[in-house]
This record gives structure tokens, sequence and C-alpha cells, in this order.
């Protein structure tokens, strides 16, 4: 079993006359292959900036992240492609990795073109299997993205992700602003595709019930600080 090490990691945002920020301050975990980790914390506590240094987007100006023994944080970008396929990433704003102009499966494809060597016909039978897997109509699948509703796009998004079969999967606040049947479906999703597949998530939220129905433990931040880590215990659902 792999697991991503992270330690000592720190982001320092702010150069010249401006004030600096210390987004991020020393923190330390292991994120063990299997495990789903909820990271909860109040606003501006560095949780995002922990998701964009864990996909690669940014560098911190402090620490490693290790994965398998490689030190991700200090890969350049050329680097880092073959552990996109590993390592994937959604966000709560679908517009980031999906193109609002083009059809969802070509937004689909893409990921696939980009990162498998997946012939044609196999990229289709991929996204298929996905939308029929998880319930969503193949008709969806031709439309451009912008004429889908948020939170089609924000299912699109993380199906788009799976469908390169990521091990580890960062999921910044993907389930703010939906309704309760939708964040249960995508939680569903998750769930399913967890039990199918063995990816591990690494879920941003401010919402302790989906935080407990998805995550074996719980990452508490504080002001760019790791203030605590619980892990579950299944008598304190009742309580939620
Ligand atoms: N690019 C940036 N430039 C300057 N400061 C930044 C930048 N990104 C984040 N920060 C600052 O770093 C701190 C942590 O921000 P971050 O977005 O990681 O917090 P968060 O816990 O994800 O907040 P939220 O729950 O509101 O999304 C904040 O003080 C924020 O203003």
């Amino acid at each position: 079993m792999g697991e991503m090490v992270v330690s000592k990691l720190s982001a320092r945002y702010g150069s010249g006359r401006q004030r600096p920020v210390l987004a991020l301050d020393q923190v330390s975990f292991r994120w063990r292959e299997g495990e789903s980790i909820a990271v909860m914390g109040s606003s501006g506590s560095g949780k995002s900036t922990l998701a964009r240094l864990l996909l690669g987007l940014e560098r911190p100006s402090a620490g490693t992240i290790r994965l398998d023994g490689v030190d991700l944080a200090s890969l350049s970008a050329g680097a880092w492609r073959p552990y996109r396929r590993i390592v994937q990433g959604v966000f709560q704003d679908a517009s980031g990795t999906l193109n609002p102009r083009f059809s969802a499966y070509r937004n689909m494809e893409e990921a696939l073109l980009n990162l498998t060597d997946m012939t044609g016909r196999e990229r289709r039978r991929e996204i298929e299997g996905l939308m029929e897997r998880f319930n969503l109509e193949r008709q969806m699948l031709k439309v451009p993205v912008r004429s889908l509703s948020g939170g089609q796009q924000r299912r699109l998004s993380l199906l788009r992700a799976l469908s390169v079969r990521p091990r580890y999967l960062v999921l910044d606040e993907v389930l703010s602003g939906l309704d309760r049947v939708s964040c249960d479906a995508v939680l569903e999703t998750l769930a399913d595709y967890r039990t199918g597949f063995g990816c591990s998530y690494l879920l941003i939220t401010h919402d302790a019930y989906s935080a407990y129905r998805l995550a074996d433990s719980c990452l508490l931040m504080e002001q760019g600080r790791l203030a605590g880590r619980a892990v579950k215990r299944p008598e304190t659902l009742q309580a939620l």
C-alpha cells in the first residue's frame, strides 16, 4: 500500500511591499492509500492552499509531499505529469476544469486523451460506463457544458477526474451549494466509486455530515496550522 506523507508544509503569500500571509504553517500528516480524510476549519484557515499544493498547482515555500518516496513538492510542471493520473482534484467551481463551449463528452474525453493511452473505443466505453454507473443520462454527453446546471457540471467534473482512475482524489468544497438530494447523490457516487476502485479522498468541507459519511478521519485546520486529527467513531453519527 502506498501513502502520501506531508511534512512541515508551509505556504507564504505576498512579496515586496505586501504584508506576507502564512497561509500554511508547517502542516504534517500521512494520507494512506485506502484512507479518506476530511479537512475542516474556518474560512481562511488554509484548506484550499493545502489542496493546491497537494495537486502541484502551487509550490510550497517549505516542506515536502512524498508519494511512494518521491517528493512531489520539488517536481517541475513537466515532471509532475505522470502523477496527474495518480493524484486528481475537483474544485467547487467546475469552470476551472471544464470548457463551457465543448460538449460534456469532449470535456470528459480530454482527460483520458491527455493522461491515458486508451483507444477511442476504450475512451467511449469508459465514459459511457461511468455515466451509467452513476445514473447520468447519456444524452447529457452531447450538449455543451454551458447549458448544464451547476450541479450537473459539478458531477461531470467529478466523473472526469474519476475516469482516469486516480489513487488519490482531492475534493475542494465540491458539495457546497448543492441541495441535500444532490449532495447525497454525489456522496453516494464517491462512496460507490471508492468501493469499486479503491480511490482515497481528501474532502475539504464545511459540512460535518458529509465529512462523517465519506471520511475515516478528520483534520482540523486553524490559521494555517493543523489543530488536530479526529478518527471516526460510529456512535457519533446519532448526534449529527
Ligand atoms: N494567492 C493568494 N495570495 C495571497 N493570499 C492568499 C492567496 N491564497 C490564499 N491566500 C490567503 O491565505 C489564507 C488561507 O487561504 P485559503 O483559501 O487556503 O483558506 P480556506 O481555509 O480554503 O478558506 P475558505 O474556507 O474560505 O475557502 C487566507 O488568509 C487567504 O487570504
